[in-house]
């Protein structure tokens, strides 16, 4: 059967990760992009721009499609690499594509997962601990990658296609692991968002200002927070307590990540909504729901939502 051999892959909302995406699986599959006309006619025109550790050079072969009616009836799964802010409104856009058909976030934050299972039955959970960023229309740049992309069932019957998934995926030359408790996952990569995003995108300082003397304790009082709220939610983290992440996350995951900006600097940068009402907006309104203080998270996410309020700020 053809697509077995060539599956057919929509990519949702494709910016950084989902243009990186595109490029990387156009050598194992059919792609569509569904990105923005700026990216579509640069690419249509030139190709893909790739830079970094995903490989130096242009792709062609990606086709970029604006709407549900250009996308072919049947494709093998769907990847969402849009913003969790927009996740609702692509999924409308895309119901026709999406409807019966298994779908997988690669998004940050904690909330997607849900939102898509109401589009269709098979939802596929995952995470990405890879740099990527947009340098201009239909150019990308993936750095620093810190763990495999890891990828689990969230709901309905995905065993096969999450073995699909994870065939293409690696057929493609990114690492990939499959996860037996995406959820916990999910939360486990949230961590880190949680710890740098606000802080870089209000600092506008690259990861490793995460360690800085001035900025370390403030770092900590998130993570120690989200663990709280973990706990009374009945995540099993992989860590058994704060200070065990914090001791991965100071020793790994900001000296993997230490030159590089997290997405959420370029949407305060880019004067776009971010994220924060998924990751410590979302620990914050948690903790209030089961009377755990969570104040560092609480104003932080306040901070952030002021800066998506006030774009021309100096
Ligand atoms: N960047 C990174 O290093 C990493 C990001 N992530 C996560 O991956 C997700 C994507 O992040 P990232 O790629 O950085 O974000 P980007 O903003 O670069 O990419 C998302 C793209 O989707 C576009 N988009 C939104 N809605 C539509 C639509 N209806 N039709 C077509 N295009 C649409 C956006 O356009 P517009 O901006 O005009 O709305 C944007 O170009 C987020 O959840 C992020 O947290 C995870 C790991 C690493
Ligand atoms: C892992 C990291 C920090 C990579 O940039 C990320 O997830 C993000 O930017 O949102």
């Amino acid at each position: 059967m053809e697509s077995l051999q060539r599956p057919v892959v929509p990519i949702l909302g494709a910016g950084a990760v989902g243009l990186s995406l595109a490029g990387k699986l156009e050598s194992v599959a059919t792609v569509y992009a569904a990105c923005r006309p700026a990216h579509a006619g640069a690419i249509r025109e030139r190709g893909l721009v790739m830079e970094g550790i995903w490989g130096n050079g242009t792709v062609d072969g990606i086709t970029c499609v604006s709407g549900s009616q250009e996308v072919p009836p049947g494709v093998d799964f769907i990847i969402v690499t849009a913003k969790g802010t927009d996740t609702r409104a692509i999924c409308e856009e895309y119901a026709a594509v999406i409807r019966g058909r298994p779908v997988a976030s690669l998004q940050n934050g904690i909330g997607n997962e849900e939102i898509i299972a109401g589009y269709t039955d098979t939802v596929i959970g995952g995470t990405v601990t890879t740099n990527f960023s947009v340098l201009g229309p239909g150019h990308v740049r993936v750095l620093s990658e810190s763990a495999p992309m890891r990828l689990g069932v969230w709901s309905g019957d995905g065993g096969a296609a999450l073995d699909l998934l994870i065939g293409v995926i690696r057929s493609a030359g990114i690492p990939v692991e499959a996860d037996n408790d995406i959820r916990s996952g999910k939360w486990a990569k949230a961590l880190l968002n949680i710890a740098v995003n606000p802080i870089c995108a209000l600092l506008r300082a690259p990861v490793e200002v995460a360690a800085d003397g001035e900025v370390r304790e403030t770092v900590a009082a998130l993570i120690r927070e989200t663990f709280a709220v973990a706990g009374a939610e009945g995540v099993r983290l992989p860590w058994a307590t704060a200070d065990d992440y914090l001791a991965h996350l100071f020793s790994v995951q900001v000296p993997d990540f230490a030159a590089v900006y997290p997405s959420m600097y370029y949407d305060l940068r880019r004067g776009r909504r971010t994220e924060i009402d998924l990751l410590n907006g979302y620990i914050a309104c948690l903790g209030e729901r089961h009377g755990i203080e969570t104040p560092h998270n609480r104003c932080i996410a306040g901070l952030v939502r002021y800066a998506e309020a006030h774009p021309d700020a100096p």
